[in-house]
């Protein structure tokens, strides 16, 4: 199969923290220029100025930049980078960014706010969003804190209610392993309670 390369790289981890502090207000502001487009109601000759400031910004940033996407990278001390990922990359304006906590007994949760850019029904989480999220904590769950690489083979969603915008709650957990097979549960919760369940089935590749 073809996947792209996890890339070993001995940039200390002092440094990825010093350029995680760098690049996350940045991808923090871009995330909030998303939520005011959507979200503006000024003027039409403020719009077009916007957008000519804009694309000036973008010409700044692509005076040099990676030929391809980010990547995975790991140092010899086990940190891992995925700055791109579109669930928790650093980088990605597109991600909310999810922030993963292991708990103590295997469970992996992370607490999210859902803003404008994830509506699907009005006022309501993009069922493809919730599915994206809880594929991503669920991937990480069966991987174990990167002690092993696993991806998605069968995702299952059962979408109990409409998942409001606004903080939102996913919790992950093994269920049981059948060889290089992790059977993984999920939820995604408001503050009433769970809005969809999920299990999946990942699998740690022949390759890997
Ligand atoms: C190397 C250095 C590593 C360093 C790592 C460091 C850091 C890592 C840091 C971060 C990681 C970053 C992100 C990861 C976290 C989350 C990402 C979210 C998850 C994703 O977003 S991931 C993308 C979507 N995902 C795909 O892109 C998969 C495409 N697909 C394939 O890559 C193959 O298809 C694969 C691998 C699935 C199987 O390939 P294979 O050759 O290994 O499997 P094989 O045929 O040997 O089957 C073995 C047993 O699994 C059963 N089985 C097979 N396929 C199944 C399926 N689909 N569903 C249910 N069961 C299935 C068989 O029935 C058999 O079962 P049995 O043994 O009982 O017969």
């Amino acid at each position: 199969m073809s996947i792209g390369e996890f890339v070993h790289d001995e940039t200390p981890s002092s440094e990825i923290d010093r350029l995680e502090a760098l690049y996350r207000p940045l991808a923090d502001a871009v995330r909030d220029l998303v939520d005011a487009t959507i979200r503006t109601t000024v003027d039409d000759a403020t719009i077009r100025r916007t957008q000519a400031d804009v694309e000036a910004l973008v010409a700044r940033l692509r005076a040099r930049q990676l030929d391809g996407p980010a990547g995975v990278r790991f140092n010899s001390e086990a940190r891992a980078w995925n700055w791109g990922n579109a669930v928790v990359g650093q980088r990605n304006a597109l991600a909310p960014p999810l922030h993963l906590v292991r708990d103590p007994g295997g469970l992996l949760h992370a607490d999210v706010v859902l803003g404008a850019a994830y509506e699907g029904p009005p006022g309501l989480v993009h069922g493809g969003v919730a599915a994206l999220l809880l594929d991503h904590l669920m991937g990480e769950t069966a991987s174990a804190g990167h002690s092993r690489v696993t991806l998605t083979g069968t995702l299952t969603m059962r979408y109990r209610r409409g998942t409001p915008l606004g903080p939102l709650r996913l919790e992950g957990r093994i269920d049981r392993e059948d060889g290089r097979k992790v059977y993984v549960v999920a939820t995604l919760a408001d503050a009433e309670g769970v809005t969809v369940e999920a299990d999946g089935v990942f699998i740690v590749p022949r390759w890997a």
